[in-house]
């Protein structure tokens, strides 16, 4: 980064904006874990993380991060919204402990007419009021201009004559916001540029809503006009269609505004996300930029084909910034290149005509709507390249399983490995577990290891019953960390897991 690089400020509101989802309460715990991660990993310049007034259970949160805050250096750093209410948001920072208010104010004639229903002095003199209150107290303030973007559209003069009332304030910030996420980009860089023209000593901030889908689009239209700061929140939460999500909006400023810089730390970026989807239950969409499950995921094969050849699917959006991979999903696009790519990932290597026969499996389960994984190769391979052979090698010819009332459950098996028979018995916690047991035995007489069990999950294939197939998936870790699954599928569970695990010993 150089020095003549314009810093931007971001304030990350999942916590008041982003809370602000229908359906979404954080506990005080997640708060203060997610403001945590916020302020010291992402590395985020500051954190609105309530509205005054709304709870108990809001107080105590914001109590536990400004109590975390403060012991941290980092308190004024957090912020919370307030009202223009005398004392009332006063008193409750007060007594939450926090340095830093984002005072709600009118930014539109219409608002303030037909919400609160006063005329634009009696506004100006009230926030002048709350502002001066709460500088006494030890305060510092930032002042929000509630449906800004309406302003500007339809009340300009109101809007640059509380600017200018404004100007005479002790205060830090002025904050803009695009209330229902109605402006367009152009129209954000009209309004952005004209102000921060007209009043170049003042800090302005950007409050993108994604109403249009155009949030992102706005932020970078705001801080290409001059805006000193952005707020976003992480998944684009918030009401309604959310707001300008912070992960896509970071990318963007550093791969298309080199003269701007934050102080983000992209790499953490997707942990957070993963994070906040589980606390919220607001689950990521799949295509969501950057974050979003399949969005570094070649599915074509003619894609695949060209990153293989000289990355020509790539782009500046790698996905190593974000600390993820780059998959190639495996249907009926799939090429071969797309399942070498998988293949190599799992550190296998197949012949010409092998992969040709696998590759046209795949195409066929693809057409038949089956979803395929990279987990599903090794069971694709053994099932389809010569199974007749690799069944051969080893194979589970007989076994006894008991399962008796208070004595440990036992498997006797009996096994040809490469031709060869072994017969071992062992008990077990579970009937699998003595099998497992026993297969172990055999094994370590030919001193050779086996890999290790690290899931082992059962279900019944979709659109089955009760007394349907039930299939088993295991997942192997061996002995280099690679890890691999079988499958089995039987009426019996148990007997499903053996027949998963005759596979993996198969491939191994
Ligand atoms: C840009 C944004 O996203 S703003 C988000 C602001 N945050 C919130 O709204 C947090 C959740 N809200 C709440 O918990 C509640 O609405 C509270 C605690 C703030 C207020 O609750 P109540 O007193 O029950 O009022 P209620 O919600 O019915 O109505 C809001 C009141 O605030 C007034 N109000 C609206 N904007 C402001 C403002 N900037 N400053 C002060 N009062 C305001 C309204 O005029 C209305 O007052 P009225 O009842 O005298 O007409």
């Amino acid at each position: 980064m150089s020095s003549d690089q314009r810093r931007i400020e971001i304030m990350d509101t999942t916590l008041r904006d982003g809370e602000q989802t229908s359906g979404v309460s954080f506990s005080p715990t997640e708060k203060l874990t997610i403001a945590q991660l916020l302020l010291t990993e992402v590395k985020v310049d500051r954190i609105e993380i309530a509205s005054a007034r709304v709870s108990e259970g809001e107080l105590a949160a914001v109590k536990a991060i400004t109590k975390w805050a403060k012991a941290n250096g980092l308190l004024n750093r957090v912020e919370v919204l307030t009202f223009v209410d005398g004392d009332v948001s006063i008193q409750w920072m007060q007594q939450a402990g926090a340095k830093v208010m984002n005072l709600l104010t009118k930014g539109s004639l219409n608002h303030l007419t037909h919400q609160l229903k006063k005329k634009p002095e009696q506004h100006f003199a009230e926030v002048a009021e709350v502002i001066s209150l709460a500088r006494k107290k030890g305060l510092e303030s930032n002042v929000y201009l509630e449906d800004w973007s309406n302003g500007m559209r339809h009340s300009r003069e109101y809007v640059f004559q509380y600017l200018d009332f404004l100007q005479k304030l002790p205060i830090k910030r002025v904050m803009l916001p695009d209330t229902l996420g109605v402006l367009t980009p152009s129209e954000v860089k009209e309004y952005i540029s004209a102000i921060v023209e007209r009043y170049p000593n003042t800090h302005f901030d950007f409050h993108a809503h994604n109403d249009y889908d155009l949030g992102t689009a706005n932020v970078l239209e705001g801080v290409k006009a001059g805006a000193h700061g952005i707020h976003l929140t992480i998944n684009g939460m918030g009401e309604r269609a959310g707001n300008a999500p912070l992960a896509s909006a970071v990318a963007v400023l550093n791969d298309f505004l080199p003269e701007v810089k934050t102080s983000v730390a992209e790499a953490s970026l997707y942990r957070v996300s993963k994070l906040v989807e589980t606390f919220s239950g607001f689950r990521i969409p799949v295509n969501k930029p950057v974050v979003g499950e399949n969005v570094f995921t070649q599915t074509a094969g003619i894609h695949a084909d060209g990153d293989k050849k000289n990355k020509l699917y790539f782009s500046d959006l790698m996905p190593e910034r974000f600390g993820r991979q780059r998959k190639y999903a495996l249907g009926k696009t799939s090429g071969k290149a797309n399942i070498e790519n998988n293949l190599a990932q799992l550190g296998i290597q197949l012949s010409e005509p092998d992969l040709k026969k696998v590759t046209q499996r795949i195409i066929e389960l693809g057409d038949k709507k089956e979803v395929v994984t990279q987990a599903d190769l090794p069971y694709i391979i053994s099932d389809v390249i010569d199974s007749k052979n690799i069944e051969e090698k080893v194979r589970i010819d007989n076994y006894v399983l008991t399962h008796t009332k208070s004595l440990h459950p036992s498997a006797t098996l009996k096994i040809s490995i490469n031709g060869e028979l072994h017969e071992e018995h062992a008990q077990g916690d579970g009937q699998y577990d003595a099998f497992m047991n026993a297969l172990k035995k055999v094994y370590k007489k030919l001193k050779q290891d086996l890999p290790v069990l690290t899931d082992y999950a059962v279900r019944i294939p979709p659109g089955g019953k009760t007394d349907a197939l039930c299939e088993t998936v295991i997942t192997w870790k061996s002995a280099n960390g690679k890890e691999f699954k079988t499958r089995g599928l039987d009426s019996d569970q148990t007997v499903a897991a053996i027949k998963a695990t005759q596979k993996m010993l198969n491939l191994i």
